[in-house]
């Protein structure tokens, strides 16, 4: 009888994202801590995601959390919308219905985004944040309207928030900080973003022809993604390679994360990789058809795909994610950290404050 590890490794053998026990940093010894702590950098190095298993957070806690999703959407759309999402981006709580928002990556100007969002992104999501957030305060719907959703999700974000600080501190033993610089105090306000996204059933047909996404390829803002995902699947990341100057480039290649039971995706931002000097890697990231959808379609000669027969009418079944957003203090600047940089190794950014770089980015993905 195989053990859950070589279950998990089976799942995972052919995955792009290395899957680390994180009870060793939780639970273990100070070489424990090592350990976990090199294994997460060797993981951000060359992919950018890694799966954590044994992360704290227990499981009944983030099945309840999908439950309370799967009962938020399936609220009639009136009732969703006395919660909802401000008409800027940069207050980013609350409900956006289905293709409101759409993932911008790397466009900034009106035109370049107004193209953009001819596709979109079928998906409708609900944000909130710390309850102590003044510059983004959370939007709830009545408490009558889901009685005990709000109760839920401000304790789950505390849940989340705690292993996100953990995380942090793992990190600053991986880039070896002096304890001055501790990767925690910059994220002292917990200023941080729990999002549930639902992605309605769609046709095949519509994500294989690109006439339609489920989340566009993007890159996340911040410092740190906690991604927790249902068994329908769909994450793609884009592989890397070496670049033959010691880092690692996009190779535009796309490989599916199959889903681990009981653990959770961490992934970074852009904002990480600035302040890693791209030691760390922020990957592109999307969400196709699920990996059980039929493959039998033909690329014609333009590429485009058709669905052959019956898969012409195949419908993807819904999906539900609970990424878990981290960004430091809105004044903390991006600044190269120290080991990072150096003779050969010069600083690749301007400095930039945390706000600034993340409002611009929100500001994108709203008109
Ligand atoms: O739904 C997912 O698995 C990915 C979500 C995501 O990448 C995001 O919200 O930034
Ligand atoms: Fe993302």
């Amino acid at each position: 009888m195989p053990g859950l590890w070589e279950m998990l490794n089976d799942t995972m053998s052919d995955s792009p994202v290395p899957i680390v026990d994180y009870g060793l940093f939780l639970h273990g010894d100070d070489e424990d801590k090592r350990k976990l702590a090199a294994q997460v950098d060797d993981a951000f190095r060359t992919v950018g995601f890694v799966c954590l298993v044994n992360h704290g957070i227990e499981q009944a806690k983030v099945d309840e959390c999908f439950e309370w999703s799967k009962k938020f959407f399936a609220l009639p759309v009136e009732a969703k919308l006395l919660a909802p999402h401000p008409p800027s981006g940069s207050h980013h709580r609350g409900y956006s219905g289905i293709s409101q928002e759409k993932v911008i990556q790397n466009v900034v100007d009106a035109e370049g985004i107004a193209a953009e969002r001819t596709i979109p992104d079928i998906k409708e999501s609900y944000e909130s944040g710390n309850v102590n957030d003044e510059r983004q305060p959370n939007i709830w719907l009545p408490e009558e309207t889901l009685p005990g959703f709000r109760g839920f999700m401000e304790a789950f974000f505390e849940d989340c928030a705690s292993l996100i600080y953990s995380i942090l501190h793992a990190l600053s033993l991986s880039l070896n900080l002096p304890p001055s610089i501790g990767l925690p105090s910059t994220h002292s306000r917990s200023l941080f973003q729990l999002r549930l996204l639902h992605y309605p059933s769609i046709p095949l047909r519509s994500l294989q022809h690109k006439e339609e996404t489920r989340i566009s390829p993007h890159t996340d803002y911040g410092t740190l993604t906690l991604l927790f995902q249902d068994a329908v699947g769909g994450l793609e990341v884009e592989v890397l390679e070496d670049d033959g100057n010691g880092g690692r480039t996009g190779t535009g290649v796309f490989k599916g994360v199959p889903h681990v039971e009981g653990g959770v995706l961490l992934n970074l931002g852009d904002l990480m990789m600035r302040w890693t000097n791209d030691r760390w890697r922020s990957t592109v990231h999307q969400v196709g058809a699920p990996p059980t959808a039929p493959r039998n379609a033909l690329s014609n000669a333009d590429g485009v795909v058709e669905g052959e027969g019956e898969d012409s009418k195949v419908i993807c079944p819904p999906r539900y994610s609970i990424p878990f957003f981290a960004t430091p203090d809105p004044d903390v600047l991006i600044e190269c950290l120290p080991g990072c940089w150096g003779p050969g190794n010069p600083k690749k950014y301007e400095s930039v404050t945390a706000w600034e770089y993340v409002k611009t980015r929100l500001e994108a993905a709203y008109l």
